[in-house]
């Protein structure tokens, strides 16, 4: 048909895209605002005081209009670029605890490691475009966190 094609179809079409990215970290669940005893009770096993780690899997997904002329959302190799700054350089084989600022204060549990993630992440990028942050702690445990 004249004056249309696949392309100018996609221009109107959204987009979710996904980078996966593993990293290994160690750290323990203890809070600031407990006592020693309610954090013993709270965390059970994850309080040990010399903590325990995790290979975290994280899936970082950004939503946005698939570009008319480029066919992308946005270019994955940008996506990875910024998850290698974000993620792998502040967390990648750290403890989070001690290595990273952020978790002096604020108790590592996987759903502060996800606003984390968020945070930096979405400073990065352009606006609305980052969707979620999901985070495969173990086989079994999966925090989802979309900036709400
Ligand atoms: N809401 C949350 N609860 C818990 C978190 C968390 O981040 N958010 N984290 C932990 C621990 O860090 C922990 O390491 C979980 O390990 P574990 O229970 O051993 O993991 P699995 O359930 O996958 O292991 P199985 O023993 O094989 O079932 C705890 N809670
Ligand atoms: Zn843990």
């Amino acid at each position: 048909m004249a004056g249309s094609s696949v392309t100018d179809g996609a221009a109107e079409r959204l987009g979710y895209i996904t980078r996966v990215q593993s990293f290994s970290a160690c750290h323990r669940l203890h809070s600031i605002h407990l006592s020693d005893e309610e954090n013993k009770r709270v965390y059970g096993k994850c309080n040990n005081p010399n903590g325990h780690g995790h290979n975290y899997k994280v899936e970082v997904t950004v939503r946005g209009k698939i570009d008319a002329h480029t066919g992308m959302v946005m270019n994955l190799t940008d996506l990875k670029a910024r998850i290698e700054e974000v993620i792998m350089i502040p967390l990648d084989h750290k403890n989070l605890d001690k290595d990273v600022p952020y978790f002096a204060k604020v108790v590592s549990t996987t759903e502060n490691v996800a606003v984390y993630i968020w945070d930096h992440m979405v400073k990065l990028l352009p606006p609305s475009l980052l969707y979620e942050i999901k985070i495969h702690e173990t086989d079994k445990n999966i925090v989802i966190y979309r900036g709400e």
